[in-house]
């Protein structure tokens, strides 16, 4: 086992200043800014303020941002996941100290933050750092605030197996891009940390109060609100900088922000989020031979460990799940455990991903979108943000003449496409705010490369959206690997939208719980009811075409139209920051290599690479996780 390191506390300017009286740092009152790290457990940044010399109140706070409420389109089982998380933490305090809680500041942080400093006289602020673009203007606003103020900001790092920014800096500023050069920068970076011991006891805060505080605008928002669609009662959320006055810095209902129930089973919080990880490492097999790539998409139970929710809200640390696994991993060795796994498909590789987006992300400007994106390959997809002269995205987005595109991500969205196994997963995700991992990969894969030739900015939207786990970096990273514009380049790899999903389940289950209209279709015409004959139809009380809706495309025509085009985009090799994308001229220049075709007739330099990694791997007899894909039908 690699050798403990601890916490560095030496952020902690030792500058509280000493009283005349005596020799003791002067009165420290600190406010704990949580943000997405909604746990008590494994937070060097909690630890690092609970060890300010000299603590005389703390306050655990939460603003709830206006910014984010309105201008972030979020769904139902997001809200509803923050919220529970929100109150499970909140609870947690309250055990540690009957007189503490998550104190909850309705309205934006640079207001409320300021006026908490005032009223209660704060002397530090310390909050987990974020390395993704829009937290990092944030927090650049209230460390400036805090300095204007006299109020000292302490900021660590906790969220990832690494600082991002640091694993940029020692890659020379340059975003990762595989999963095997994260991992060598970070081999010279020092073994991960250990996580740190929960506090025992949490100091109590000091006024409750913040004086007379309706009457100002904390939670005044200018912008359209993208969660009006989702609202069905009034939203109140903003009234009161406090919250309501029976029940003053409460952590805000769904009523309240007038949303109705959540849809998804998925419990929020820190509780549910160690019952989740003590039940995988309850099984030491598992854990030593968990394999991505042999996990089952088209389980009803999820066949990885749903982590994902709780790690994006922080319920969990990410290095309790590391050295968690570690732990039990050694103990199986030791018992004579074989056949365990290995990087990229164990569980360590699937942390380290998350981190190697986090770092592209945070070296890489508009990572989420194509425009100005370096890393990310200019491909004419249908449906990509558009932009003013001045380069400015035109919102509202006006509707593309691109008709049947259009309709088809419409289709592909309300899960309508009449492929059962792409509507099943999204309309899966629509409920519940979470898909297996290869689900995604599945309908990304169609919506964009696979047949729909789509712009991954409209897929990455979606789940924006829709999922409880979305992340800034992981999400659009992810979405550039699947479409083959950044990270990942075998675009002729496609699944195959009966093959792939009956690899792991011929019966459909998952098809039969999210479309019940196919719910009665024998198993032979599951995934692909349209071949079923009349009879069939009829007996299952499904006619294609009227109660199910018939493919909406040629899979294997769109298929190959996609691959050609996807080659001559390769062939003209541009990226999102290239003059050429910038000025538009790019567009033309691409249409016209579609209509010569010339460069689809070549093999690209990819195909003539996957021709020789196929042979390399025939010799090593060595299963990658790419090699695993290719062996599926397409
Ligand atoms: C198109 C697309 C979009 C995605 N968007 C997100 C997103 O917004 N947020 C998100 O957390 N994951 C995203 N993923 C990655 C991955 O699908 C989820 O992290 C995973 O399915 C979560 O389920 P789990 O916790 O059971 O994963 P497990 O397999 O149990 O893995 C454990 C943890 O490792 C991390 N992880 C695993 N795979 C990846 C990966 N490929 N990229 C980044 N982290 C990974 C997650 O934190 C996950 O919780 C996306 C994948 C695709 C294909």
């Amino acid at each position: 086992m690699a050798p403990r390191r601890t916490v560095k506390q030496e952020h902690i300017k030792q500058e509280s200043k000493p009283s005349l009286m005596d020799s003791q740092p002067a009165p420290a009152r600190v406010i704990y800014w949580h943000r997405t790290d909604l746990r008590l457990t494994d937070s060097p940044a909690l630890t690092t303020a609970l060890s300010i010399p000299n603590i005389e109140s703390f306050w655990p706070v939460w603003c709830f941002d206006p910014e984010y409420v309105y201008r972030h389109r979020v769904g139902l089982n997001r809200w509803n996941f923050l919220l529970e998380s929100m109150e499970t933490i909140s609870g947690e305090y309250k055990r540690s100290n009957g007189d503490q809680k998550l104190w909850v500041l309705r309205g934006r942080p640079e207001l409320v933050l300021k006026r908490a400093w005032k009223e209660w006289g704060v002397t530090h602020i310390v909050w987990e750092k974020d390395s993704n673009a829009y937290s990092k203007v944030r927090d650049q606003r209230i460390k400036d605030l805090a300095q204007e103020c006299g109020v000292q900001v302490i900021d660590m790092p906790g969220r990832h197996l690494y600082d991002p920014d640091e694993v940029g800096k020692a890659n020379g500023g340059k975003p990762t891009m595989t999963l095997h050069q994260w991992q060598g920068i970070t081999k010279k970076m020092g073994p991960i940390a250990e996580p740190g011991q929960p506090p025992e006891r949490i100091p109590d805060p000091g006024s409750k109060s913040l004086g007379v505080d309706d009457g100002e605008a904390w939670g005044s928002y200018e912008g359209e609100d993208l969660n009006a669609h989702i609202r069905t009662g009034q939203d109140t959320c903003f009234e009161r900088l406090s919250g309501p006055l029976e029940d003053p810095f409460s952590v805000p209902t769904m009523a309240q922000l007038g949303f109705p129930p959540a849809t998804t089973t998925i419990r929020g919080g820190t509780i549910e989020a160690h019952l989740r990880l003590d039940l995988f490492l309850s099984n030491p097999t598992a854990v030593a031979t968990f394999s991505k790539p042999h996990s089952e998409p088209t389980s009803l139970e999820p066949s990885t460990t749903l982590l994902s929710p709780y790690i994006k809200f922080g319920c969990v640390g990410v290095r309790e799940i590391w050295w968690g696994c570690q732990r039990v991993i050694e103990a199986w060795r030791k018992k004579g455990g074989k056949g365990e796994t290995k990087e990229p498909e164990n569980m360590f590789g699937q942390l380290e991903f998350r981190d190697m987006y986090a770092c592209a992300e945070a070296c890489t400007p508009h990572f989420e979108r194509i425009r100005g994106n370096h890393v990310c390959r200019y491909i004419d997809w249908a449906l990509s943000n558009q932009y003013d002269s001045t380069g400015h995205e035109i919102s509202p987005r006006p509707r593309s003449d691109n008709e049947e595109a259009e309709e088809r991500f419409e289709a592909w969205r309300e899960g309508k496409t009449g492929f059962p196994w792409i509507d099943a997963c999204m309309r899966q995700l629509k409920s519940e705010g979470w898909i297996h991992h290869l689900a995604r990969h599945s309908v990304a894969c169609f919506l964009t490369r696979g047949q729909c030739y789509i712009s991954w900015e409209r897929g990455m939207e979606v789940f924006d959206e829709w999922l409880i786990d979305w992340d800034p970096a992981s999400n659009p990273g992810n979405w550039m690997w699947l479409s083959c514009s950044a990270f990942f380049s075998q675009y002729f790899r496609v699944y195959g939208l009966v093959s792939w999903p009956q690899r792991t389940d011929k019966t459909g289950a998952l098809v039969r719980k999210y479309c019940p209209e196919l719910k009665d279709f024998p198993d032979k015409y599951i995934y692909a009811p349209h071949l079923a004959p009349q009879a069939v139809q009829e007996k299952a009380n499904c006619i294609i075409g009227t109660d199910y809706p018939l493919p909406m495309l040629d899979e294997q025509a769109c298929k190959d139209l996609c691959i050609a085009r996807i080659k001559n985009a390769y062939t003209l090799a541009l990226h999102g920051d290239a003059p050429e994308v910038l000025d538009g001229s790019a567009e033309p220049r691409l249409k016209a290599l579609h209509e010569e075709g010339g460069a689809s007739k070549e093999k690209s330099g990819e195909e003539r690479g996957e021709e020789r990694r196929e042979k390399r791997r025939k010799r090593n007899g060595n299963e990658s996780l790419d090699g695993f894909f290719k062996k599926q039908k397409t």
